[in-house]
């Protein structure tokens, strides 16, 4: 299996890109509308947000989940024991975020949600037709004015030397939402599980957009489209000492929306969070 990077300003963009993700649940776009200097901006801002005492100041709610996650109360992927090593914040727009912070992060959240309804149309156009009958409403509706969507910064440290055994940036899991988009990071790390089984690099040169299937459009097309695996390796040599950043949009849809004869995004999100332990 090979990851390839479709240029979206390509006249088979779309269709190219929609069998990508049917293939490998992954797509990965160049020269799209993102601006790359609004992500290299919330790079530096956030780098230096993480960097200092004032997200303490944010810590997260567990009722509403916006706010700063330090490193002690991150995630475990489902499946597995030890903690990953990351710390992040999340965005709402209805959440608190630091006021210096604001204006370009909801700013690149508006950006990102706008492609998002685009590359979800995509989806829809590429569908098989026994595929697209069974979504409810146009996958693009699913998500518009959604409060549920999520912005997380994450923040890698770098590595001390002092990690509990077996752990890793992020440990195999698999995103909940419908899809997710991800600007690739400032450092390499991101890895895709192939059908056979093996682990591969996602193409994550500086300016690229990984775009990958999460559970709910997996639920959604009954499986066409698959919610495929991946990881955050640890850096090596030289590169353990730096941090790495990453700003995953999760696209959920309204709680209301009906996924599948089993699930509303809502019924199939909190059969997930329980399963993480994230809620009781
Ligand atoms: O940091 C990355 O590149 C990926 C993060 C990720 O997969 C996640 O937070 O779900
Ligand atoms: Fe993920």
């Amino acid at each position: 299996m090979k990851l390839e990077t479709i240029d979206y300003q390509a006249p088979d963009s779309a269709k190219r890109f929609v069998e990508s993700l049917h293939e490998t649940g992954f797509g990965v776009l160049s020269n799209h509308p993102i601006q790359q200097q609004l992500v290299e901006k919330i790079y530096q801002q956030w780098y230096d947000f993480f960097n200092s005492e004032q997200k303490h100041e944010y810590l997260y709610k567990p009722e509403t989940q916006d706010g700063f996650f330090p490193a002690s109360v991150s995630e475990t992927a489902k499946g597995h024991t030890v903690k990953d090593i990351k710390e992040y914040y999340h965005v709402y727009p209805w959440g608190r975020i630091p006021e210096q912070l604001k204006q370009d992060i909801l700013a690149y959240y508006q950006q990102a949600n706008t492609l998002a309804a685009e590359l979800l149309a995509w989806i829809e156009q590429y569908s098989p037709e026994d595929v697209a009958q069974k979504y409810s409403i146009a996958l693009s509706k699913m998500i518009e004015n959604s409060q549920k969507t999520l912005l997380r910064i994450l923040h890698y440290p770098p590595l001390k030397g002092d990690e509990e055994l077996g752990a890793i940036r992020a440990a195999a899991h698999e995103d909940i939402n419908l899809i997710t988009i991800l600007p690739a990071a400032n450092e390499p790390g991101l890895q895709v599980k192939t059908k056979q089984g093996d682990w591969i690099d996602v193409p994550s040169d500086f300016g690229n957009l990984i775009i990958n299937i999460g559970d709910m459009l997996q639920e959604a097309s009954d499986g066409y489209f698959p919610s495929t695996s991946h990881r955050v390796i640890n850096p090596q040599g030289t590169d353990k000492t730096k941090s790495r950043i990453s700003l995953p949009l999760f696209l959920h849809p309204n709680p209301e929306v009906v996924l599948s004869e089993r699930h509303t995004a809502d019924s199939y999100l909190m059969e997930r969070l329980r399963e993480l332990g994230v809620i009781d």
